[in-house]
């Protein structure tokens, strides 16, 4: 069994890896485009389009990835409060605004994933997400500052990474810790386990 994680994002690398998994990396060029206005919807549909776009761009016809079973991964995430969806912020400005807006309340972290690939000459396209809530401390604003001054918001949905310095104004969670970091590796393996038979999910351990 090849896996390809389709994704650019070194946590997710980390998080794969940390699981036992070896894979290739080829993180997708979509233009990504959001039809969707629910965040579990739209996760699923950024997930989709990643992940298909490096299977059908990059695996598909290509000799080297046919003689295996194949499988690409592709996430996304996203921060939800009240129905708005916050991706990355744009610039420090906005990424103080979101998190000005998280402080002293709970939020959601929406993480899709897309399993799309080739199991015994059988495609496979199969979507899932994971939701995990997060609540902050109430947080000053020069505490907001410093850490949007660090610069460890701009590559981050919501503005923040629960694994970084933002970890001290974080209350607590309900749900995985690692769909906030950015993928839900035992939803993964869960997933993986029900659509393929056992003998095919090869991982180190
Ligand atoms: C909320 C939160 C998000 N994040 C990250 C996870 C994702 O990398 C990022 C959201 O952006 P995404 O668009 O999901 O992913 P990406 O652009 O980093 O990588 P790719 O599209 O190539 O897969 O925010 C954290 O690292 N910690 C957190 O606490």
């Amino acid at each position: 069994m090849k896996y390809v994680l389709a994704s650019a994002s070194p946590r997710r690398q980390e998080l794969l890896t940390q699981a036992g998994f070896s894979f290739d990396v080829i993180p997708s060029a979509v233009k990504e485009k959001i039809t969707k206005d629910i965040p579990s919807d739209v996760v699923m549909e950024l997930a989709h389009q990643k992940a298909l776009d490096v299977y059908e761009s990059r695996i598909k016809d290509n000799p080297a990835y046919q003689t295996e079973d194949c499988i690409v991964i592709g996430a996304d995430t996203i921060v939800s409060y009240r129905g708005e969806i916050l991706g990355k912020p744009a610039d420090n400005e906005e990424a103080f605004d979101m998190l000005s807006m998280l402080a002293d309340r709970t939020h959601q972290v929406y993480t899709g994933v897309t399993f799309a690939g080739h199991i015994s000459g059988k495609q496979i396209l199969h979507t899932f997400y994971e939701k995990t809530d997060v609540t902050f401390y109430p947080v000053t604003k020069e505490d907001l500052h410093t850490y949007v001054d660090s610069g460890d918001s701009l590559d981050k949905a919501g503005a923040y990474g629960i694994q970084g310095a933002f970890a001290i104004h974080v209350k607590g969670i309900e749900g995985d810790y690692n769909n906030v970091v950015g993928l839900p590796i035992a939803r993964l393996y869960h997933e993986l386990d029900s659509i393929l038979p056992k003998e095919k999910i090869h991982y180190a351990f």
